[in-house]
Order: structure tokens, then sequence, then C-alpha cells
């Protein structure tokens, strides 16, 4: 998607680590223009799959894929909490994921009263790297019952290998930008093409 590649040119800096900040648009401070021709890109390529339900993970999913929601028929957001809290009651599905920007685990939580059998889930994220917090998602609809119809993703760091992984695995992964190298140095950065 041009204009999502064209933003992290001119306003995305590249930081040791591979970490790509993009945190004046996509995660910090969010334009909702962007997210929302985000969710028509989407929209476009997930036209003819059947989708019930949006399923993303805190923290920085969940505005994406509530505008991305608008796109789909308004069907319902849902958002894996990584911690427990005593507003979360009832049976859960839960799994640990490993988190690429705090560096350390996570439970990831759903009350089983938001996933079911049944539903057709897409998985909406921000960013995909080594694609532990999908997997955890996945994992999560797997305990449900639920089918993933797709993946769409903001940003996929493409040398991290976990978007190829998953489209290896037969997930339908759109990702809207593949950043295929990036230099700290020069903070040049690589689309593929
Ligand atoms: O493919 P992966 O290696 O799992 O990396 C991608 C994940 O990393 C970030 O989450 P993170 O937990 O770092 O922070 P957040 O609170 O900003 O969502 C991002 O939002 C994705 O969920
Ligand atoms: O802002 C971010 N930049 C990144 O490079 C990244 N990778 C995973 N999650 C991320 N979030």
């Amino acid at each position: 998607m041009k204009e999502l590649e064209d933003r992290i040119r001119r306003e995305g800096t590249v930081k040791e680590g591979d970490v790509l900040k993009v945190d004046a648009f996509l995660n910090h401070q969010c334009d909702v223009t962007l997210f929302d021709h985000m969710g028509a890109a989407w929209a476009e390529h997930f036209a003819g799959k059947t989708i019930t339900k949006i399923l993303t993970i805190e923290a920085s999913g969940i505005g994406i894929a509530c505008i991305a929601a608008r796109h789909f028929g308004n069907v319902p957001v849902v958002f894996a909490k990584k911690a427990q809290s005593i507003n979360l009651d009832g049976e859960q599905y839960v799994t640990t994921v490993y988190s690429f920007t705090k560096q350390r685990e996570f439970p990831v939580i759903v009350s089983k009263k938001y996933l079911n059998a049944g539903d057709h889930v897409l998985l909406i994220d921000d960013f995909l790297a080594n694609g532990k917090a999908l997997h955890g998602l996945i994992s999560l609809c797997e305990s449900a019952g639920a089918v993933v119809e797709g993946i769409g993703i903001a940003v996929e760091k493409g040398f991290q290998g976990g978007g190829d992984r998953l489209r290896d695995e037969g997930y339908d992964v759109d990702s809207l930008a593949i950043v295929e190298s990036m230099d700290p140095a020069t903070g040049e950065i690589e689309f593929r093409g």
C-alpha cells in the first residue's frame, strides 16, 4: 500500500535491534484516516470471505482493528488481554506470547464468551516480526474451534521471517507494507516489491 510505505519512508525511523519506530502515526499517535484506508485495503483483499469477528492483541492492534471493522460490516472486535484482571471473569482461553518490544513473556487471554466455534476470524495487528503474537492468537482460535480466515497486518518486517512462516503454514497474510531491509546507520528502508 503506497500510502503506508510513503508514511514509513517520511516519518519512520530505524532503531538498533530491528526496531522500526512509526509511533507518529501507527502505534502511539494514531492517524485514523490512514487506519480507514488500511481497513479498506484489507476489505478488498479479503472480499469473498465471510468474517464474523476480528481478533487482535493489546495494545497496538486495538485501534486499527476497530476502524477496520467498519469495512467488514461492523463485526465485533475482540482483543486478547496481556494481563489477568479482576474485570476478567468466567472461563478463558489462555496462552503465552513473547513480546518483541517489551522483551518478556505475557499471558494472552480471551474470555470464552467472546470466541466461539463457528466464528470466522480475521486477525489484525500493527506489526508482524517473528510471528509470536499471531501464533498466540491462532492458538486461542484453535482452542475455541474458530476458523482463521485471514491475517491483516499493517507493517511486516519480512527479514524476521514470521510472515513467510505463516504463509508456508497456509495462512492468507495480507501485509500492507513489507520491509525487506532497514539500516539503523543510514536510515534506509527497502520494501518488498
Ligand atoms: O511478530 P512478533 O514478533 O510477535 O511481533 C509483533 C508484535 O509485537 C508488538 O507487540 P508488543 O507486545 O511488542 O507491543 P504493543 O503493546 O505495542 O502491542 C506488535 O504490536 C505485535 O503484536
Ligand atoms: O513499533 C514497533 N516497531 C517494531 O519494529 C516492532 N516489531 C514488533 N512490534 C513492533 N512495534
